[in-house]
């Protein structure tokens, strides 16, 4: 039977924590770190498939990022992928996503399977979204089809100088379907280019990513990229949990309304995080100079 170190017995706290830590999921195709207090580092995991996504990939995103928004040892959140690219998209050899559509049977049942698979895909990506923290996705070399798709859902997005992003889906014979097509005219503020880009599944380079809008900023590699990008995510982390959690899911709710249902949202939202000790505790700060401390949420 399992049992705690003597050493641990004697704190209380400690084994609180312990006992918290060793209930935290793990994933086949993601590997998660904590690079800073309060900085999670998610990473594509499936290295050697350049970051295909298999069935068991899109379910994972989905757990990981449903996991993440209550974990409260968690306040941002840095995405990435491992190996020698970001994602080439949807795992093409995975039969156990596509093979409905092999199979024999009349249009009426694949059609109900077929919406049940596109339901659940999208839910694992808009999971990222619903996430309360704010999500910091880095692209090194390739991001291509579902992989434009995450970043899409992403909060802030950032990558190397040898990056591109290719909307691949027609290229496939398919409409996007699990957000880009929604997602990045919003991101990108034109229309016309992202239907471009959404039409011809041409490949969009970094510079061009940066100038319009697409990504905040270029590193000249991967390791700077992420040093920079998981120092963004410490600097937000160290800020109030309320504050920031309150400020993406305002923000994210004002993207999909006029400004007068974002204000009356805001004003319900804030009737309530307002009276949180963290208004308080950020105010003392500021006037008094010190670093604020906040509790987790
Ligand atoms: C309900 C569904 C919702 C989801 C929809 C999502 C749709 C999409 O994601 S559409 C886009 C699908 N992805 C692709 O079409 C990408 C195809 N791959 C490429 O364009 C290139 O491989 C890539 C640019 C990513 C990398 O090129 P590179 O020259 O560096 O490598 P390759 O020699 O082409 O590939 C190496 C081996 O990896 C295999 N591979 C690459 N991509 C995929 C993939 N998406 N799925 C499965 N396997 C992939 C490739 O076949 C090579 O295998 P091997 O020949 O055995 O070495």
């Amino acid at each position: 039977m399992f049992s705690l170190p003597r050493t641990l017995l004697k704190n209380k706290d400690l084994v609180a924590k312990t006992l918290k830590m060793s209930t935290k999921p793990s994933y086949k195709t993601l590997s998660i770190t904590v690079p800073k207090e309060y900085v999670y580092h998610v990473e594509l995991a499936r290295p050697d498939k350049l970051n295909a996504m298999n069935a068991t990939m899109w379910h994972e995103i989905g757990n990981c990022f449903e996991n993440l928004d209550s974990d409260e040892d968690c306040r941002t959140i840095v995405l990435s992928g491992q190996g020698r690219l970001f994602c080439a998209g949807l795992d093409l050899s995975d039969t156990s996503s596509l093979g409905i559509l092999m199979s024999e049977v009349d249009v009426a049942r694949k059609a109900k399977h077929l919406l049940k698979l596109i339901e659940k895909y999208q839910d694992c990506l808009t999971a990222i979204e619903k996430c309360k923290k704010p999500v910091l996705s880095a692209v090194h070399s390739a991001c291509v089809g579902g992989g434009i798709n995450i970043i899409a859902a992403a909060d802030m997005r950032y990558c190397t100088k040898d990056a591109w992003f290719q909307v691949k889906e027609v290229d496939i014979g398919l409409a996007a379907d699990v957000g880009v097509l929604q997602r990045l005219p919003r991101i990108i503020g034109s229309d016309s280019l992202a239907r471009e880009l959404c039409y011809t599944a041409r490949k969009l380079p970094a510079q061009e990513a940066l100038k319009c809008g697409l990504v905040s900023e270029l590193f000249e590699d991967k390791d700077q990229m992420l040093s920079k990008v998981i120092s963004i995510a410490d600097e937000i982390a160290q800020k109030s949990p309320v504050a920031v959690q309150g400020t993406k899911v305002c923000m994210v709710y004002g993207r999909d309304h006029s400004v007068q249902e974002g204000l009356d949202q805001m004003k319900l939202w804030n009737q309530l995080m307002l009276q949180s000790d963290d208004f308080k505790n950020a105010i003392g700060a500021q006037l008094s100079k010190e670093k604020p401390v906040f509790s987790k949420l």
